[in-house]
């Protein structure tokens, strides 16, 4: 499923948060947004997911355009992830999960064998099976949000989109639920903080600064050394992963590089 995103701009409070986006995804791609905080990332992605109207623009799924779509339709289409996964009562995790699949039922239809079967699928490639009577408020941070990625998977929507995924996440479970969300074969739209990981599972990056898209390309062409002095305000040595061949950043704070100066220094005077 492709997304074409043109001239998009989006004010809350009066304030123009993101201004004149352009994007397109084609079909099977996996596209990260990265950028400082603040810079408008989710109010982007929200936007595309008709949480927040734009002001001006055009957001189209295989050229249709979403605002002429069903909430029913848009969500057999477009399955969601975001930030704000709370969930307002005390659902257990299989209930969560089924909620995932309530754009492919009629109104007061009840779960069917193929929607359980998806759920205890959605479950299983989260590494949840066994958890799905456990109450969803009862759940850790982490686990909370692999029940959503979840119940996004039951959606069985192709095109994916999810803001900050791997935010609650330890190091296994981060690598681990990008790997199941790139082998799902759909279309993956996902903002990302940690550049590294943007770098290892993107395909292609957008690079946000002050509500507007300054650049894109693939992370070689984006993530260059000037571009993280510039949008991020970090020094970065950029190289080469040893084992993946992908970009690999290695951050300097000025904190570290007086540490390095001073080891210097302090071998220099014991010489
Ligand atoms: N409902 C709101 N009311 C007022 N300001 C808002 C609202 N939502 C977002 N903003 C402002 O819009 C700007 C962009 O916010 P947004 O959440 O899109 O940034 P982000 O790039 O996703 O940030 P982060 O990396 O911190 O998650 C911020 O300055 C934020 O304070």
């Amino acid at each position: 499923m492709k997304l074409k995103v043109e001239e998009l701009t989006t004010t809350i409070d009066q304030k123009k948060i993101i201004e004149s986006v352009n994007l397109c995804i084609q079909e099977g791609d996996f596209v990260g947004i990265i950028g400082p905080n603040g810079s408008g990332k989710s109010t982007l992605l929200k936007t595309i997911y008709r949480i927040l109207e734009p002001d001006a623009g055009l957001i189209s799924l295989d050229q249709e355009n979403i605002q002429h779509l069903s909430h029913r339709v848009f969500s057999q289409r477009l399955a969601v992830v975001s930030q704000e996964g709370s969930v307002p009562f005390d659902f257990s995790v299989k209930e969560i999960v089924l909620m995932g699949r309530s754009p492919h039922k009629n109104y007061f239809e009840r779960e069917t064998a193929q929607d359980l079967e998806k759920t205890t699928e959605a479950l299983s490639k989260v590494g949840l099976t066994g958890y799905e009577e456990r109450s969803f408020p009862t759940l850790s941070g982490g686990e909370k949000q692999r029940v959503l990625i979840a119940r996004a998977f039951a959606q069985d929507a192709s095109f994916l989109v999810l803001d900050e995924p791997t935010n609650h996440l330890d190091i296994h479970h981060q690598l681990h639920m990008l790997d199941v969300i790139r082998a799902s074969n759909v279309t993956i739209l996902t903002a990302l903080h940690d550049l590294n990981l943007a770098a290892a599972y993107c395909d292609k990056l957008f690079v946000m600064k002050d509500g507007n898209l300054v650049t894109n390309g693939t992370p070689k062409q984006v993530l260059t050394e000037e571009l993280l002095q510039d949008v991020f305000q970090v020094k970065a040595k950029v190289l080469s992963h040893p084992e993946t061949n992908k970009v690999h950043l290695m951050y300097i704070s000025d904190g570290m590089s007086e540490d390095v100066r001073y080891q210097r220094f302090k071998q220099f005077l014991q010489n």
